[in-house]
């Protein structure tokens, strides 16, 4: 049976006093899938990722992840990738990792080392030596290669080459473990649909439609790509 990892119970959260990013927002992901969240630029996708991932607090509603409120328990279970970088860039990579062994106790060195391997990046290298796309390659991976229920990822593969989107996706997918579920906010439709299960749209702060990916498929008879650019335009 499957278990609800993530409760948004009426969540509200505004910035300042006219701008409302989520307005009474409740939803719930249950264990085990890979969720796509879409929507246009400004709808709130951003803003809900960061309550998820503690970096932000609700005005109003509440939000538990593993039957936790969001705090430091649920930091344990929650690998975030944000939509900025946060590495130190000066480092090699293979001292990323052993920052990364050294911060999370259920970062797993080895598996990232076999990822980026597969993906032909060296670990000897210097972090800002790499290019946009490789440094997105290599956060993700370093997300990944923890061992979390949650994994967060703001925007995962904008920067990279249409080529290398569905290897580092397939490679990532190879390497998670199955019972974990994954919240990914993506303007790639077309790139990401076929590894999701199940896709929540936001439209101007608002929960515009929770489906799964097959119930599109079935009901619309058009690929989740064709279904948002005609209805959403986005
Ligand atoms: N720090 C902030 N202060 C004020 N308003 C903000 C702040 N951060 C975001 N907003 C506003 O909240 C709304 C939701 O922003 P959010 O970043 O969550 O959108 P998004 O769906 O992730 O957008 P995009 O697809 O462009 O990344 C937008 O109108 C944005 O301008």
């Amino acid at each position: 049976m499957t278990m609800a990892l993530v409760e948004i119970k009426h969540v509200t959260k505004r910035y300042t006093k006219h701008k409302v990013a989520l307005d009474d927002v409740s939803l719930t992901m249950e264990e085990g899938r890979i969720i796509g969240l879409l929507g246009p630029n400004g709808s709130g996708k951003t803003t809900l990722i960061k309550l998820l991932a503690g970096l932000l607090s609700a005005n109003g509603g509440t939000i538990t992840v593993d039957g936790n409120a969001i705090g430091v328990e649920t930091k344990k279970v929650v690998s975030y990738l944000p939509d900025v970088s946060y590495i130190n860039e000066n480092q090699k990579i293979s001292q990323v990792i052993s920052y990364f062994a050294d911060f999370y106790a259920d970062f797993e060195p080895d598996r990232a080392v076999a990822m980026l391997e597969n993906l032909n990046i060296d670990v000897n290298l210097k972090y800002k030596t790499l290019s946009k796309g490789m440094k997105e390659k290599v956060q993700l991976v370093l997300v990944m290669s923890r061992r979390a229920k949650l994994y967060l990822l703001d925007e995962p593969i904008a920067g990279v080459d249409p080529a290398s989107r569905d290897y580092i996706l397939k490679t990532i997918i190879q390497n998670y473990d199955p019972t974990a579920t994954i919240l990914m906010s993506t303007h790639l439709i077309s790139d990401i649909e076929h590894i999701l299960d199940d896709i929540i749209f936001i439209n101007d702060a608002k929960v515009g439609l929770v489906s799964t990916v097959d119930d599109i498929r079935e009901t619309q008879e058009k690929s989740v790509d064709e279904y948002f650019r005609e209805v959403y335009r986005c």
